[in-house]
């Protein structure tokens, strides 16, 4: 397969992207109850988000010349004497990907690839999200793996696999969709078998506008953002998917406004959580910044720490909905 943005960095970051998002398909779709661990912060963490990790960071080291990657997750919680049965499950779904039978020390050191140590705002690496909306891909709804490459502190290629997420336009099938800064977006339909069919970016040619945002409440304020979509006359009601499969949904027209709106006094949005989403959104003709206008800045580090929100558009006018936020909105205090 090649595909017309065709460069080696963005071809492999397709091929490791669908090798996890499979992988992912077959955990939703086999493991009745995927075994769930609860990371510190509470959050859940499956067979699939440590196998799909460990799949892209052993592609990408055997395939790409940059190879350096900052990932969500790390294998410590593994290494535990008690997760024993999940480190097995991992092992045997990365060994299922790659046709090979691997150990588990090997599969360990993979996804440990993914905590590679960075100078913030320097050199060359990727950030990844091996599934981004783990609540929605235990509710069997929207998730995404995320991958995206960072060049001196700015986000120039993002690959956004969305396996649940059907377009209008491609029934049946999921959706990827390969960014590359200056050269636009190309919207693939994504097959069960992992092959791809390149389509027209938008695929709906409905515009009324919309508005989207999260499912869980927690991580964004949706009564804040229902108050900002009256202000800016979105009268449709919102279009709450899980994931950066929201930053799809605006890139192929199926949305033309997302907002997450802080909940958490001194919560930072985390790099891996807009990297791909951004980029596919911005070479879509789109604008994405924070919520007070602010660009994002991927210069610092693991977090966008100089960031409060995301406010997202596609053909709508950005500038009010900034000013939207400004006069609406009451951000908790920090
Ligand atoms: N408090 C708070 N505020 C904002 N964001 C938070 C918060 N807590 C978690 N997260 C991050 O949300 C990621 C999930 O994205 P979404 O909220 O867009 O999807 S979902 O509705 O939760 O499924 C989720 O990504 P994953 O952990 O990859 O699922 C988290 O990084
Ligand atoms: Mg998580
Ligand atoms: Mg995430
Ligand atoms: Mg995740």
């Amino acid at each position: 397969m090649t595909t017309p943005l065709h460069d080696q960095a963005i071809q492999h970051a397709i091929e490791a992207v669908i090798l996890a998002a499979d992988a992912c398909r077959r955990v939703q779709q086999r493991r009745i109850t995927p075994q769930t661990l609860e990371k510190r912060d509470k959050s859940p963490v499956t067979v699939a988000d440590f196998a799909a990790q460990a799949l892209v960071c052993h592609h990408l080291a055997e395939n790409a010349s940059v190879t350096a990657v900052v990932g969500e997750e790390s294998a410590d919680a593994l290494r535990s004497e008690d997760e024993a049965a999940t480190r097995a499950a991992v092992t045997e779904e990365v060994s299922e990907s790659l046709g090979i039978e691997c150990s588990e020390e090997n599969v360990l050191g993979w996804i440990d690839r993914g905590s590679a140590a960075i100078e913030p705002g320097k050199g060359t690496y990727w950030t990844l999200d091996p599934i981004d909306g783990t609540k929605g891909f235990l509710r069997r709804e929207q998730y995404a793996v995320a991958l995206g490459l960072i060049e001196d502190g700015r986000v120039v290629l993002g690959v956004l696999a969305c396996p649940n997420l059907e377009m209008p336009d491609a029934p049946g099938t999921g959706t990827l969709l390969a960014a590359r800064r200056g050269q636009g977006v190309i919207r693939y339909s994504l097959a069960e078998d992992g092959s791809l069919d390149a389509h027209d970016l938008r695929a709906t040619d409905d515009t009324t506008p919309r508005f989207c945002e999260s499912v869980e409440s927690a991580h964004s304020d949706q009564d804040q953002a229902a108050a900002i979509a009256q202000r800016i006359g979105i009268t449709a009601p919102p279009y709450r998917i899980d994931s950066q499969a929201k930053y799809a949904s605006l890139a192929a027209g199926l949305a033309s406004v997302y907002l997450r709106m802080p909940t958490r006094p001194g919560y930072r949005e985390k790099i891996w959580d807009h990297a791909a989403g951004s980029i596919v959104v911005e070479e879509a003709g789109g604008t994405v910044t924070d919520i007070l206008g602010k660009p994002l800045d991927f210069s610092l580090g693991r977090e966008l720490t100089a960031n409060r929100g995301i406010a997202a558009s596609v053909d709508f006018d950005h500038a009010s909905i900034i000013n939207a936020v400004t006069s609406v909105a009451t951000l908790p205090s920090e």
